[in-house]
C-alpha cells in the first residue's frame, strides 16, 4: 500500500564457522557471548530468512525457554519485526532470537530485512487502536527509527 510504495530493504550473508569442540559444556564455557548472535528483535517491518542446513539458530518462547528453529529444506523463516509491532499496537509481536553456532557444520544464512518507505511514518494503526488499548507507540518515520535502533545497537556492542 502507500507506505510501500520504495521499501527499505537490506540483506546480510553471514557465515559462522564450524565449532568445533564446543559441543560439549557449551552454556558453561559462556561461549553463547561469543559464537553467534545475541538475543536481538529485528528493527524493521519483517525478515524472510534463508538458512542452511546447519542448526543454531533459536527464538524465544513466551515461557522463556529457547525453542532451535530447526532449518527445513526448501523453507524460509519468517520472523515479525518491531515495525511490524508498532504498527499493529504490540498485537504481532516482534520474536525475540539468536543465533548459538556450536555445531562442528559450518552454517550460512541470508536474512532479509523489509522495511517500508524509509520516509513513511510508523505508528500503531488506527484498526489496532482502542478504548481498552490506546497506542502504545508514538509514530516517527520507519529511516529515524531504524537509524535509532541501529546506534543502540552499535552502542550495546561497545
Ligand atoms: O543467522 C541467522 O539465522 C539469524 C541472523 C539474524 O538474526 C540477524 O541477522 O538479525
Ligand atoms: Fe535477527
Amino acid at each position: 500500500d502507500h507506505v510501500a510504495t520504495h521499501p527499505g530493504g537490506v540483506a546480510r550473508l553471514l557465515h559462522y564457522p564450524g565449532t568445533d569442540g564446543l559441543e560439549q559444556g557449551f552454556e558453561a564455557a559462556g561461549a553463547v557471548e561469543t559464537v553467534g548472535i545475541r538475543p536481538h528483535c529485528d528493527f524493521e517491518c519483517f525478515t524472510i530468512l534463508l538458512q542452511s542446513q546447519s542448526s543454531g539458530l533459536q527464538v524465544l518462547s513466551p515461557d522463556g525457554s529457547w525453542v532451535d528453529a530447526q532449518p527445513i529444506q526448501d523453507t524460509f523463516v519468517m520472523n515479525i519485526g518491531e515495525i511490524m509491532t508498532r504498527m499493529t499496537n504490540g498485537l504481532y509481536k516482534s520474536t525475540i532470537h539468536r543465533v548459538v553456532q556450536k555445531s562442528k557444520t559450518e552454517r550460512y544464512s541470508i536474512p532479509f530485512f523489509f522495511s517500508v518507505n524509509y520516509d513513511a511514518v510508523v505508528g500503531p494503526l488506527p484498526s489496532c487502536v482502542t478504548a481498552e488499548t490506546p497506542a502504545k507507540f508514538p509514530s516517527i518515520t520507519a529511516g529515524e527509527y531504524i537509524i535509532e535502533r541501529l546506534k543502540l545497537a552499535v552502542r550495546h556492542n561497545e
